[in-house]
């Protein structure tokens, strides 16, 4: 299974993009500076827009999803228990997952942001996607929730996941590392090898690599691992 990008184009205004690379079965991590293009790249490849120019190549994925940086859901029912329907989820299922037993009744419009957003990342991880992209899933979520996305993250390994995220503090094990640059996609490479190659690091990694050469990968166990060592 992958996804092929060749000289994958798309302009507006002030922007343009090219994107070029095959995204293999694995958990992907893309990053890049705020108006980079990132969620324009996931909106691509989900097919949500069409690029003007280049070519896609969608081998072996059938079923894709995205869940989008903005809006971060559409609501489409009135309850709770009807929206994960419309999914075609087990609502018990769903709100066990979701932490939120027992509201099912409840109208969708009372829940908080962060509550609503538990239930759409339940009804999508709890689906089985080919390729998934997830824009900035961390945002707006507690920590508890941030941890509770990331487990569920490290059992779906079947698919392509697509992590779009400047949050990198509780992330699951990375296999892949991208990176976007004023428009232009750069393959960093595989973790943990390809840490040395980062452009961009976040400041936190900068400094784990900088006092820890032995950082071994990305995930918030990994980040605690590589602290500890420099503590020690
Ligand atoms: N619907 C749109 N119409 C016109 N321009 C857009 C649209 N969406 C985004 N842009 C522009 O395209 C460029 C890339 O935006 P994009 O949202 O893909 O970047 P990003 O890297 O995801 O940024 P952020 O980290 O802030 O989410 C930006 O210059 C943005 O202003």
């Amino acid at each position: 299974m992958h996804l092929t990008l060749e000289k994958v184009s798309i302009r507006r205004d002030n922007f343009s993009l090219l994107a070029s690379g095959t995204f293999y079965q694995g958990v992907h991590l893309l990053t890049g500076k705020v108006g980079s293009g990132k969620s324009t790249l996931g909106e691509i490849l989900c097919r949500v827009i069409e690029p003007a120019d280049g070519r896609m190549t969608y081998d072996g994925i059938r079923t894709s999803v995205l869940s989008m940086q903005f809006p971060e859901y559409h609501i489409t029912t009135t309850t709770v228990v009807e929206e994960i329907l419309s999914w075609k989820r087990d609502p018990d299922q769903v709100l066990e997952t979701a932490g939120l037993q027992g509201r099912g009744c409840d109208d969708l419009l009372t829940l908080s942001r962060g509550e609503l957003k538990r239930i759409h990342l339940a009804c999508m991880l709890l689906g089985k996607y080919d390729l998934m992209v997830l824009d900035e899933p961390f945002a707006g979520l507690d920590e508890e929730a941030r941890y509770w996305i990331s487990s569920h993250l490290s059992q779906n390994r079947d698919g392509i996941t697509i992590i779009i995220s400047h949050d990198i503090t509780t992330l699951p094990s990375i296999n892949h590392l991208w990176e976007m640059q004023e428009g232009i996609l750069s393959e960093i490479g595989n973790i943990p090898g390809a840490l040395r190659h980062w452009k961009n690091p976040p400041p936190l990694i900068r400094f784990l690599l900088k006092n820890d050469p032995e950082l071994s990968g990305l995930s918030w166990q990994d980040l605690v691992e590589a602290a500890c060592r420099i503590r020690g």
